[in-house]
């Protein structure tokens, strides 16, 4: 605390409070409270012309660059690479796998490793995968068109991103579709909750109080479910490569995820617990956020039917009307306004509000001085809703990527995957799943929304989830 206390006043941010720092302005919030909360301090302090806000939570101090240019520095460090404190909550998950690695030889060679697993040739094998799981969605969805009854899409997009990454990646079913209730997801929901309230409640950062308040249990709890259904996942396409009922693939370009990594563990590259982290690293970064992604997309389309109609049309003129006809990625390329509708969507609302950065040196960002230790801020949460850059930035208009209005902002304006050496490997791999999924959809169905547009809102956790769901109404297309 006492490091940091005197950049209370040197950093701009909102006014702290003695050692407590900001920690005050975050009790007993919600976290969509808290997202709503870090935009007004951003805001603020882009208003008085700064280009960084900074908030201290007793000895955790954050500072978030807020327009392109002042984030470039930290995306393009080639040595400011290690992920920031509030990534120890999911060690015990996730730990030595590429999201949460901190940058060295592991990460290096682990990074290596896994990026043919989404070279574009293998991109195309999986279009079969999210043809096929997309179709189980919206038989799913039809009885929800034929009641007229309101249907709360992320849960349905949720199971149905589950399915494709298990089945993409791991060449595994977990049937997360037809078997609702599934513990994984209700797991990795649970978890991710507790990660922020950990991280914004002081109190919860003292073990003791952790443990009395029964809340490392239930930690452990959700931590156990999550470990043993990965486990099950690999152990299940191991007995299946053994028994010769998935014939083993010695090609690497032609291998799933799972694969390659059991390769790997078989010429000592990886050990067996190095294969856990990274599936499950894979099995969280890959189902929530494009179940995140595209959930907010169906909203905003169904808040702006104009916008719907004109996606709906170029879908017809490109795939015609046959709503069971599969995706292929050639037509796919020729997609031009839903493309800019998707990216417009992750501007609005951006699926990863903030990632962090751990300084290890001290930084200069636009004339301030950014000490060594701090949690630097990569957030398009705060990015993307900059005024001077995106003008009304609460206005939902898909020509903000017209290739000239993209050409006026600084690449860094708009970073949904992050960027630089850690940006976001499955970008590729989301960009397609999310594609063919809300092809499958709008062909089938024309969205309607059952609520106001801000009754339900991004929170501020690892994933921008909707606080109260994505209540629609299905009217069929056909
Ligand atoms: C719309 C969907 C997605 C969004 C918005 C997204 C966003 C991001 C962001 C912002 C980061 C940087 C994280 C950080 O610096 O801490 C990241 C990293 C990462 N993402 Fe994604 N992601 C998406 C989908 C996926 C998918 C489908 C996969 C895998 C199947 C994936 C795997 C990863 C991994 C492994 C990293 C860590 C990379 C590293 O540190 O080297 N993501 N993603």
């Amino acid at each position: 605390i006492r490091k940091f206390r005197k950049y209370d006043e040197t950093i701009p941010g909102p006014k702290t409070e003695g050692i407590l720092g900001n920690a005050a302005l975050f009790r007993n919030k919600t976290t969509d409270e808290v997202s709503d909360l870090f935009r007004q301090g951003a805001d603020e302090c882009r208003k008085q012309g700064k280009s960084v806000v900074r908030w201290r939570i007793l000895h955790k101090l954050y500072v978030w660059p807020l327009n392109g240019k002042a984030v470039s520095k930290i995306v393009e460090s080639m040595t400011e690479l290690n992920k920031g404190d509030d990534y120890e909550f999911f060690l015990p998950w996730l730990g030595g796998g590429v999201l949460v690695e901190g940058f060295g030889e592991r990460w290096r060679t682990h990074r290596k490793l896994l990026t043919p697993t989404f070279h574009f040739a293998k991109l195309e094998g999986y279009l079969e995968v999210f043809n096929s799981e997309s179709k189980i969605l919206i038989e799913c969805l039809e009885k929800y068109a034929d009641s007229g009854e309101t249907v709360n899409m992320f849960e349905y997009i949720k199971r149905c991103a589950l399915d494709i990454v298990c089945g993409a990646a791991m060449g595994t079913k977990v049937n997360a579709q037809s078997y609702h209730e599934h513990p994984y997801v209700k797991a990795v929901e649970g978890f991710n909750a507790m990660a922020i309230a950990h991280a914004i409640n002081p109190l919860y950062q003292v073990s003791a109080i952790y443990w009395a308040l029964g809340l490392q249990k239930k930690k452990d709890e959700f931590l156990n479910t999550m470990k043993t259904f990965t486990g099950d996942v690999i152990a299940e396409r191991q007995a299946a490569i053994a028994s010769g009922e998935v014939e083993k693939e010695t090609s690497k370009r032609k291998m799933n995820f799972l694969d390659i990594l059991l390769n790997s563990g078989e010429s000592n590259v990886l050990s067996a617990e190095d294969i856990r982290q990274e599936v499950d690293t894979f099995m969280f970064a890959g189902h929530d956020t494009t179940t995140t992604s595209l959930s907010w997309a169906c909203w905003n389309l169904a808040h702006n039917p104009d916008v719907q109609e004109k996606v709906y049309e170029e879908l017809i003129e490109i795939f015609g009307e046959d709503p069971n006809e599969d995706v292929t990625s050639e037509k796919m390329s020729k997609l031009d306004y839903t493309e800019r509708m998707l990216k417009e969507s992750k501007r609005v609302i951006a699926p990863v509000p903030a990632v962090q950065r751990k300084l290890i040196n001290d930084m200069e960002i636009d004339g301030v001085i950014v000490p060594a230790g701090t949690n630097v801020g990569i957030a398009p949460l705060a990015l993307h809703s900059n005024a001077y850059v995106f003008p009304d930035p609460e206005k939902f208009d898909p020509d903000r990527f017209l290739p000239d209005e993209v050409a006026k902002r600084n690449a860094y304006d708009y970073i949904p995957f992050s960027a630089g050496l850690r940006n976001c490997i499955g970008q590729k791999f989301a960009q397609m799943n999310e594609k063919v999924m809300l092809i499958h959809i709008l062909k089938n169905f024309r969205l309607e929304p059952m609520a106001g547009y801000k009754s339900t809102k991004p929170t501020f956790e690892a994933v921008a989830k909707p606080s109260n769901g994505i209540p629609l109404k299905l009217i069929r297309r056909q």
